[in-house]
């Protein structure tokens, strides 16, 4: 190619320099003109025929046009920025001219650009003719649809959610967007340097992005990245970041040698596999490990999917698969329930713990539990139910178990108290709605604790048995006939008139019945055996009372008919009410009372034959702040049967010990000794011996000088506990006597054995013993026994010379009465006894 002309429009000048020096070593005989603006262009290129024009300027793209247009027609090569490479490949694909990239620092570039000079010249000579020229008008359309396609390209890359790059066929990258620039962490100053892919994977692999011996690339993308992303890139694999993310890399190459990668943040969707993985990883292996099982149900409740343990539902699959559980069925589900369950399902609501009890295939019954929760699709629909289902036949059986303990009398099987409450307490309800009466019958076997202590508790089992039947059969299907332990049974009718005088004779009638059917001879063994009920009946209606008083009314009016005379019948009467009453009303008194120190002790002197005093009874006092002095016939009964024995008891050991300390500091009242009365329950206490040495060992009072009366009722029984407790304090010198001799049990067997010091006899045979021969016969056994046990002896309640008389008579050296004084304040028996002492 010889004397071709160039025209070489450069606003660098060292660029054109360099360009002229290649040229000039290439192709001496070209002829090169520089020009270094557009401006000082449009002489040369008016003026002369050049073959080629070189543009090596950064026109804008409304400059561009024009530039071209200056060209008027001749070849035009461009050497451009890369970012203007997009507006120059459309210029020249309408056949301008060619375009080269420029290197942003260096000239390597010129090369490329001289072959394609060379190229573009030889076209043009080829073709013969000059390029064409493009009018301005088709330029202008071209360059707006150019413009307009490369906005929308760029916010078709700006708002894409995956990250983007393109390479060039030289494997340089030419076009990204920002959001690759985000996922892979890079600078944008990065990608203005048109890196390889190579590059970039350098760039990462130093700052540690692909982690040790490049492990956060998975298996199809390892060994490419690995040897620096010079091997052709698999189509697909995927990648964590360090901080968790994961990427998924998809490459596509093109024919050119070019090729589009993308990179998808799939995180979201690695997660929720995870958590997918592990969910079914952990409901595999519940439904595995436990007895329940899983179903599901479409939304006509046919079961289309049954997982886990079946083995115990004991139904084949087959039977249930396509059905419902109402076509499947359950013993103890009537139509109601049904409805009622399939309820809850139309309205697509969860359902928890739905029991169902079904016979097997072997005819075993078993119950399972079944609960549920509706499942509903994209749109919102009802798509069936899905839940678990759980054998709880052993729980059922224990559960009846339990209630049977729990609600039923173990001997007779009737319902217990409990259950009989929880009846009655539906009956008041049920009374009070419908405007009719009900009555609760208290029935206690008169005389069954001697048929007990005489032939034994199986004897007593068994009547207790027959009289359990026989109740039943006195009572309608609806009635309640209950055990409320030992020999006590109640009955609870229901539906008696409102009328209460009616309500009454028909609860009298009832109570007549049982009366008569209890009153039948039983066989007991071999042997016929009488008993007989007494019976209290508490009539329930309109008024408000509650279950625990209408009990209690129940147990009195029996009370009543105990009281009057046995095998009889009695209504609650509300005075009956009345004397309770006062009875709870004293017991919270005398709680008061104790507290605020409201007892007192009295003492009553306790003399020999000649009237001197030897010690005395310590008699506790209420010191009543509105009643007076209240006697302890009226109290100590009721602190007995309420445990304030034990606290009063308690007091009168401690003040009699501080007395008996007091009286210690005198030789004229040290020999006394003092009688304390000990209650059955106080002696009884486990810790009662323990209790009495230490208050002997707080007050510093001399065993010795102290005695516990005990009463009779005592030896009851555990008589070998009493003797050791008994021993136990004797050691210590405390001394015993025994209360009311006579009265009671008074069992020689044991009396010999007791470790007693002396006997009191009680004052019932002293009164009359000189009227009544028998009394008089009883006081001389008593002394004589006494005298042949060796124990002394106390007569109480001596109130006349005469008595005095005829018990020393008959050999009885101590006396306590009012013959001698009445019961005291200690001051008072000192003060009356410092004369005579
Ligand atoms: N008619 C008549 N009665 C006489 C005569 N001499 C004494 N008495 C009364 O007879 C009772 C004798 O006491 P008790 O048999 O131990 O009978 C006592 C005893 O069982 C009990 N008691 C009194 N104080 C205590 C106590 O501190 N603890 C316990 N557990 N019971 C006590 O209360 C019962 C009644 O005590 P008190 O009313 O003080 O009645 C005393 C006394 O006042 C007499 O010549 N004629």
């Amino acid at each position: 190619m010889n004397g071709v002309g160039i025209l070489w429009v450069d606003i660098d000048t060292q660029h054109a320099a360099a360009a002229r020096r290649l040229i000039a070593a290439r192709y001496p005989d070209w002829r090169v003109v520089n020009s270094p603006t557009p401006e000082t262009a449009k002489a040369p290129l008016a003026s002369q025929a050049w073959d080629a024009v070189v543009l090596c300027l950064k026109p804008s793209d409304q400059e561009l046009p024009g530039l071209l247009e200056l060209c008027a027609g001749r070849p035009v090569l461009m050497c451009i920025d890369a970012a203007q490479e997009a507006l120059a490949a459309r210029a020249f694909r309408c056949g301008l001219g060619d375009y080269v990239l420029r290197e942003t620092d260096g000239a390597a570039h010129l090369s490329e650009l001289l072959n394609r000079l060379v190229a573009l010249v030889q076209g043009a000579q080829g073709r013969g003719k000059p390029v064409r020229m493009v009018d301005a008008r088709i330029w202008q359309e071209a360059l707006t649809m150019l413009q307009e396609q490369r906005s929308a390209l760029q916010a078709t890359l700006a708002s894409m959610s995956q990250g983007i790059f393109k390479t060039g066929p030289d494997g340089r990258i030419t076009v990204y967007n920002e959001r690759v620039l985000e996922l892979l962490n890079l600078p944008e100053s990065l990608m203005a340097t048109r890196p390889t892919l190579a590059d970039l994977t350098r760039v990462q692999a130093e700052r540690g992005d692909f982690g040790e011996g490049y492990s956060l690339v998975d298996r199809r993308g390892h060994d490419y990245v690995a040897q620096g992303a010079v091997a052709s890139a698999p189509a697909l694999y995927w990648r964590t970041t360090r901080d968790g993310r994961t990427f998924e890399v998809r490459t596509t190459s093109l024919a050119d040698g070019s090729l589009v990668r993308t990179f998808a943040d799939v995180s979201d969707y690695v997660r929720v596999e995870n958590e997918l993985r592990e969910s079914e990883a952990r409901f595999r292996s519940l439904s595995d490990l436990s007895s329940d099982w899983y179903w599901e149900h479409d939304a006509e409740g046919r079961f289309v999917q049954l997982a886990g343990d079946l083995s115990v539902n004991g139904i084949p699959l087959s039977d249930v698969m396509g059905r419902t559980r109402w076509e499947i069925g359950a013993l103890n589900m009537t139509d109601a329930d049904w409805a009622a369950h399939r309820a809850v399902l139309a309205a697509h609501q969860p359902f928890r713990d739905l029991e169902l009890q079904r016979r097997r295939a072997d005819g075993s019954m078993h119950w399972i539990s079944v609960s549920g929760v509706p499942v509903f699709d994209a749109n919102g629909a009802l798509r069936g139910y899905r839940g678990v289902g759980r054998d709880i036949t052993e729980r059922k059986q224990v559960e009846s178990q339990i209630e049977r303990l729990a609600f039923y009398d173990s001997l007779t099987g009737l319902p217990n108290r409990r259950l009989l409450v929880d009846r009655l307490q539906h009956a008041t309800a049920a009374v009070a709605r419908s405007g009719t009466q009900g009555a609760l019958l208290f029935i206690d076997l008169d005389n069954f604790k001697d048929l007990n202590d005489t032939l034994g508790h199986d004897t007593g089992d068994q009547l207790l048995l027959q009289v359990a039947q026989r109740l039943k059969g006195c009572v309608r299907e609806s009635d309640t006939v209950a055990r409320f332990g030992g020999d006590e049974f109640v009955v609870l009718v229901e539906g008696l008139s409102a009328d209460p005088a009616h309500a009454s004779a028909e609860a009298a009638l009832v109570a007549s019945h049982i009366t008569t059917t209890l009153g039948k001879p039983y066989a007991l063994g071999d042997a016929s055996h009488h008993s007989t009920p007494s019976i209290g009946i508490a009539l329930f209606g309109q008024q408000t009372v509650s279950v625990d008083e209408l009990l209690k009314h129940a147990d009195l009016a029996m009370y009543q008919a105990k009281a009057a005379g046995r095998n009889t019948q009695r209504f609650f009467d509300p005075d009956m009410q009345a004397a309770v009453s006062n009875r709870s009303a004293l017991e919270a008194d005398l709680r008061r009372g104790l507290q605020e120190k409201e007892l007192v002790l009295y003492y009553q002197p306790v003399v020999d034959g000649k009237g001197r005093l030897q010690g005395a009874e310590a008699l506790v006092r209420w010191r009543h702040p509105r009643r007076g002095m209240v006697s302890p016939a009226e109290f100590i009964p009721l602190a007995e049967q309420t445990g304030l024995i034990l606290p009063l008891g308690q007091w009168v050991l401690e003040t009699a010990c501080a007395q008996l300390v007091a009286w210690s500091r005198s030789s004229l009242t040290r020999q006394f000794f003092l009688s304390v009365n000990v209650s059955v329950r106080q002696f009884r206490q486990p810790d009662f011996v323990e209790q009495v040495l230490g208050v002997l060992d707080a007050t510093g009072a001399n065993p010795e000088r102290l005695k516990l009366e005990l009463t009779e009722s005592l030896l009851m029984a555990d008589v070998e506990d009493v003797i050791a407790r008994m021993e136990h304090l004797r050691r210590y010198g405390v001394g015993f006597s025994l209360d009311d001799f006579g009265t009671g049990y008074s069992s020689l067997s044991y009396l010999k054995r007791l470790p007693l010091d002396q006997l009191k006899i009680d004052q019932g045979f002293v009164r009359d013993l000189q009227t009544d021969p028998n009394d008089a016969a009883i006081v001389r056994t008593i002394l004589a026994l006494a005298d042949s046990l060796d124990l002394a002896v106390v007569a109480e309640g001596v109130e006349t010379t005469g008595q005095l008389e005829f018990l020393q008579r008959y050999g009885c050296k101590a006396f306590q009465g009012y013959l001698f004084g009445r019961p005291m304040p200690a001051e008072v028996l000192e003060r009356a006894l410092r004369p005579a002492l």
